[in-house]
């Protein structure tokens, strides 16, 4: 299905959940398992016509996160391009697909030589996979992240256990330690570098659990109320963005794959 400006959406609706992506971006935009409430935030100022990546849901940032080379589009260019389906599977788990990206299906990277991957598990748990794969015969320089937008009731309410006790806080620009749990009241942009692999968010009436492989870092942000264009003045506080990210790889080896995977549950407490 398309919307009124041409995007085209998968929607699925199987025994365990219900979920809709957007082959713009590659991108999950919504995920709901039966009888819990959404677990990932859409802004409702979101752009929906391809001029600007979609905020919310779960963007992927390849092949590089943050600003990139001048002239490049901040955390790479996969979340402005249009995937396509590889392949769709119905098992008793829910339902099994997989988008891909490839230079063929991006006009300034013709002639390059990687596949991108996305494999999405849309069952009781959700599950992604990114593979990235260097086709060519010289390194690739890559970066990668799963930029999750989790809903929370309030962010100031939520709190967030599992991402490590030092950060870099990117605001502040300087090295940090804090030995437990964070609950915060502030705008947040870290860089948690010695991650650990189990993260727990709290809202007042759930949990969500997130495994995280094949990455080493996790970025928390959440703007605070200066929020950008597609977000609503007052949407900032209904989100907190935990995102699965490899930044220090040294290059994907010539011939070499990596996956960057996350698995999120929820249960009512
Ligand atoms: O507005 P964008 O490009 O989606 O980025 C949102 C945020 O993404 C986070 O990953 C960065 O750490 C923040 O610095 C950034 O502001």
């Amino acid at each position: 299905m398309c919307n009124a400006a041409g995007l085209p959406f998968l929607q699925i609706d199987n025994a365990h959940a219900s979920a809709l992506i957007s082959l713009f971006g590659g991108q999950l935009l919504h995920y709901q398992p039966h009888g819990q409430p959404p677990l990932l935030w859409l802004s409702e100022a979101a752009v929906l016509d391809g001029s600007k990546a979609i905020r919310g849901g779960i963007p992927v940032c390849w092949p590089w996160f943050g600003k990139g080379a001048e002239g490049e589009p901040q955390h790479g260019f996969a979340r402005l391009q249009t995937w396509q389906l590889d392949s769709l599977e119905e098992t008793e788990a829910g339902t099994l697909l997989t988008l891909e990206l490839t230079p063929e299906l991006c006009p300034d990277h013709q002639g390059e030589q990687w596949r991108l991957a996305l494999e999405i598990e849309i069952g009781a748990e959700l599950t992604l996979h990114l593979h990235s794969e260097n086709k060519g015969t010289a390194p690739m320089p890559l970066q990668a992240a799963l930029h999750s937008y989790f809903h929370c009731g309030h962010v100031h309410q939520c709190r967030i256990e599992g991402l490590g006790h030092d950060y870099f806080d990117s605001l502040l620009q300087r090295a940090c330690y804090k030995p437990v749990e964070t609950v915060f009241r502030e705008p947040v942009d870290r860089i948690y570098a010695a991650p650990v692999p189990l993260t727990r968010l709290y809202n007042s009436h759930h949990e969500t659990s997130l495994r995280h492989r094949g990455n080493d870092c996790l970025v928390l942000w959440n703007p605070g109320p200066r929020v950008p264009a597609d977000i609503p003045a007052l949407g900032w506080s209904d989100f907190v963005c935990v995102e699965t990210a490899v930044l220090g790889l040294q290059g994907l080896a010539a011939g070499d794959r990596h996956t960057l995977s996350l698995s999120c549950s929820v249960r009512g407490i």
